[in-house]
């Protein structure tokens, strides 16, 4: 799924700075979970096995510590910890013949000083981008200059990695970027995408028209893929990508290769999947786990208090059993034809 060659490998954190930004490539993008032992620490191997998998199904990026990687439970260290977990799976990929990966890692704060201090923290363990979300704390007192100080400041900073704006409301408070404004921010040679999990494809045909060249408007759920790439948009950093990184992938592909048809019925069973996702955040993408990749991945559905794990009893894990069943065999069917087709 990696279409550029844009990217250079993995860079040493201080090879970083002063580099140009790195354009991110159009594709599937991977929000990860965060994965936790049975005594509550980073769970580095299910980390890795599942950085490998994604890796293995062609992804084009990953994230670490978005939100279905519950970063705001994390401490630093552990933070630390994650990150480098990826970008060592990543680095040491032997069936990595597609090209570098970017690894995008989430470093949302509410002030312009915690904010770098996160980027460049993730730079140090390995990260290639940032994923920021507009401080909404204080959003009552704030007002659209102060965000775009706040970005500008951030993304000039010689300690922070190139910036991708995440723009999802319910996690900043209600705060809600604009076309207008993610215009002017796109214009900082150091903010080089959006996800846009808003879910406004009015204003994703927007961004795509009228952003410069080489950023990246990526949609932000797996139920618009299809919508975003009609007009115009990169691609998706979505959630759901977890568990059917090959579907998300196929809808373009099928669209470009003139099956719009096809497309647009692997886009339904896509968003009706996407929905119990929405609706069950975190939780039921990590609860889905072990339905997707086997029994013994059933220690990834375990979430951090205060949140535990859904309940297999329990109406949202039916929910996730019955409404990502046809996903699951979708997904299943295009591993099966990759397989053969190697
Ligand atoms: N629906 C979103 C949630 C956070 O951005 C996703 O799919 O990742």
């Amino acid at each position: 799924m990696v279409s550029s060659s844009q990217l250079s490998p993995p860079a040493s954190p201080s090879d970083l700075i002063d580099q140009p930004p790195m354009v991110l490539p159009r594709g599937v993008y991977v929000p990860m979970p965060a994965f936790f032992t049975a005594d509550d620490e980073i769970d580095i191997p299910a980390t890795q096995r599942h950085t490998a998998r994604l890796l293995a199904a062609g992804v084009t990026g990953l994230v670490v510590h978005g939100s279905n990687g519950e970063a705001v439970h994390l401490s630093p260290r552990e933070r630390r910890a994650a990150i480098e977990a990826v970008v060592d799976t990543v680095r040491h990929d032997a069936d990595l013949a597609h090209g570098p990966v970017p690894i995008i890692a989430g470093c949302s704060a509410q002030s312009v000083r915690e904010t770098i201090a996160l980027c460049r923290e993730a730079r140090e363990a390995g990260a290639t981008h940032a994923l920021v979300l507009p401080p909404g704390y204080y959003r009552g007192l704030m007002d659209r200059q102060d965000i775009a100080r706040y970005y500008e400041a951030v993304a000039s900073s010689p300690s922070a990695l190139p910036i991708i704006i995440y723009n999802f409301p319910p996690a900043a408070n209600g705060v809600d970027l604009d076309s207008d404004l993610l215009l002017r921010l796109a214009a900082h040679p150091r903010i080089v995408g959006v996800k846009l999990t808003c879910g406004n494809t009015g204003k994703l045909a927007r961004l795509a028209a009228e952003a410069p060249p080489g950023f990246f408007v990526g949609g932000g759920s797996a139920d618009f893929i299809l919508q975003g790439h009609v007009v115009g948009g990169h691609g998706t950093i979505s959630g759901l990508a977890n568990l059917a990184p090959r579907a998300c992938a196929r809808i373009p592909e099928l669209f470009d290769s003139g099956r719009a048809a096809e497309a647009r019925a692997l886009q339904h069973e896509v968003a009706k999947a996407d929905w119990i996702a929405i609706k069950t955040g975190f939780l039921g993408v990590k609860a889905a786990m072990p339905m997707f990749y086997g029994p013994a991945e059933a220690s990834c559905a375990v979430p951090r208090l205060p949140f535990t794990r859904l309940d297999e009893n329990g109406e949202a894990f039916a929910s996730i059993r019955h409404g990502m069943a046809r996903l699951l065999e979708i997904e299943t069917r295009l591993a099966a034809e990759a397989a053969g087709g190697k």
